[in-house]
């Protein structure tokens, strides 16, 4: 394995993402986020758009997972859709780039991709649903790959829990995965290192204060 995923053996990666909505969308506060992340024993960040990025990286050198979010109207795929986008998180410090890795139609071939965010130094975090496109992403030659995908695509299973059955099924397979999607708690995060992932990824439930509200405030219309 690559030192640097090496790093994140068995350790705790947080995504600091604001979507457009958010009164948390600015890149001044993304990067406070991520020096509370790194504070709280980050071994890494994963962190959305350029703008985000190019303040993160001025505050830590952690190593980040970089991607882009880009809404097309000629695909359904929008991590890091195209290899320009690729390669400009690889310029900008980002040592790993993320970019889906599901079977959908894209706008580049996979190969392609991966080809040109090694060529521009970085390694391949291949976000994927299910457990053939974990395969199909490691026989083009990912680096690693990551459940962010699942629950999100045609292809998956619809759930508000963490996919732990893709978990299994990528261990059995001895496939080695980051964990990433709806662990909300320390129990389920240290609960996916049981379930065989190499590293876990956490955003909302540290980074999404809007949306961990909304959390408390249904349990309590709830009770
Ligand atoms: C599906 C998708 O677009 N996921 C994004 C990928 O970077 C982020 O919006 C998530 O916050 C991230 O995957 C972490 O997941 P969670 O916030 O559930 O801990």
């Amino acid at each position: 394995m690559n030192p640097v995923l090496e790093a994140f053996r068995g350790k705790l990666i947080v995504s600091c993402q604001a979507n457009p909505d958010s009164p948390l969308r600015d890149s001044y506060i993304i990067s406070r986020m991520s020096l509370a992340a790194v504070k709280g024993g980050a071994a890494a960040l994963r962190i959305q758009g350029f703008e985000d990025v190019q303040a993160v990286r001025a505050v830590t050198d952690l190593p980040i997972i970089g991607l882009t979010k880009t809404d097309r109207d000629d695909t359904d795929v929008y991590i890091t859709p195209t290899s320009a986008e690729a390669v400009k998180l690889a310029a900008l410090g980002c040592q790993v780039v993320a970019l889906d890795a599901t079977l959908r139609p894209r706008p580049e071939p996979l190969p392609e991709m991966f080809r040109a965010i090694h060529a521009a130094g970085a390694l391949v975090m291949a976000d994927i649903s299910t457990l053939a496109e974990a395969q199909n992403a490691y026989a083009l030659g990912a680096d690693i790959v990551g459940t962010t995908l699942a629950g999100y695509t045609p292809q998956s299973r619809p759930l508000d829990t963490p996919d732990w059955a893709l978990m299994d099924e990528l261990r059995e397979a001895g496939l080695p995965f980051i964990a990433e999607g709806r662990l909300n708690s320390p129990a389920e995060a240290a609960q996916a290192l049981k379930h065989g992932a190499f590293a876990v990824v956490v955003g909302s439930a540290i980074t999404r204060p809007d949306v961990v509200t909304g959390w408390f405030a249904d349990a309590l219309r709830e009770a």
